[in-house]
């Protein structure tokens, strides 16, 4: 599967050019079947593109947004990328979208999976929009190197459903939807920001490992053709 590739001179004019895509794909959802689903990432990449998505004039109200991948750790924590979502896109027109965490006060991540991943169900599939990013090591989502359930999550025969992965590169254990969720959706963004990332898509589409980087499973797997984002 190919790729479209989207270069901007900068950031600001990135962040605008995907939201107003993603407003795109949101609007056509609402007008197909009265309600839209959104899937986006955390780190420190999508702050300037939540902010400018959240006032876009979009019929929020008939939206759920959820992340593509979340630390076991409370909303509160500044580590959160729910944190990351409540500061930068739940806020102006966008406070009125319904959102479905993936961090939940369970007895432990696979129950806090499982309550995840009933709830995610209630969606339908696939999700009218993704949004994912790429860590320095190849990871997105949190398909990380050497994570301990990186066969599962990346094996499209396994049901669309939010799963615990542990790595040493990823901090805290994560929740994280499978690939299967994600490899469809109506729209699939890669959203990545400087020289640095660059060079790691660059080095990701030369290869073809996915243990190595799981963001070739995205790149070479996708149902639908991944548009990439970048702006130095
Ligand atoms: O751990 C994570 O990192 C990636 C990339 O984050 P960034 O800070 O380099 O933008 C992110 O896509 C993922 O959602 C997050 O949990």
């Amino acid at each position: 599967m190919a790729h479209r590739m989207h270069a901007f001179e900068t950031r600001p004019a990135l962040a605008e050019a995907l939201a107003n895509r993603v407003t795109k794909a949101l609007e056509a959802a609402i007008e197909l079947k009265g309600s839209a689903t959104i899937a986006v990432s955390g780190g420190s990449t999508p702050k300037a593109f939540f902010e400018v998505l959240s006032g876009k004039p979009v019929e929020w109200d008939k939206v759920t947004i959820t992340l593509v991948d979340e630390r076991f750790v409370p909303a509160d924590n500044s580590r959160s990328n729910h944190l990351l979502l409540s500061t930068h896109l739940l806020k102006g027109p966008a406070a009125a979208a319904r959102v479905l965490p993936l961090y939940h006060d369970a007895a432990s991540i696979e129950e806090a999976a499982i309550i995840a991943t009933g709830e995610a169900r209630s969606l339908g599939a696939p999700f009218d929009a993704v949004i994912l990013g790429m860590g320095n090591d190849g990871h997105t989502a949190s398909f990380f190197p050497g994570g301990d359930h990186l066969a599962e999550a990346l094996d499209l025969s396994l049901p669309r459903r939010v799963m615990t992965m542990e790595a040493e590169g990823a901090g805290e254990p994560r929740l994280t939807f499978s690939f299967s969720a994600l490899y469809d959706a109506r729209f699939l963004a890669l959203h990545i920001e400087g020289a640095e990332k660059k060079a790691v898509l660059d080095k990701a589409l030369a290869g073809s490992d996915e243990n190595e980087m799981p963001i070739r499973a995205v790149l070479g797997r996708s149902a639908t053709k991944p548009d990439i984002y970048w702006a130095p």
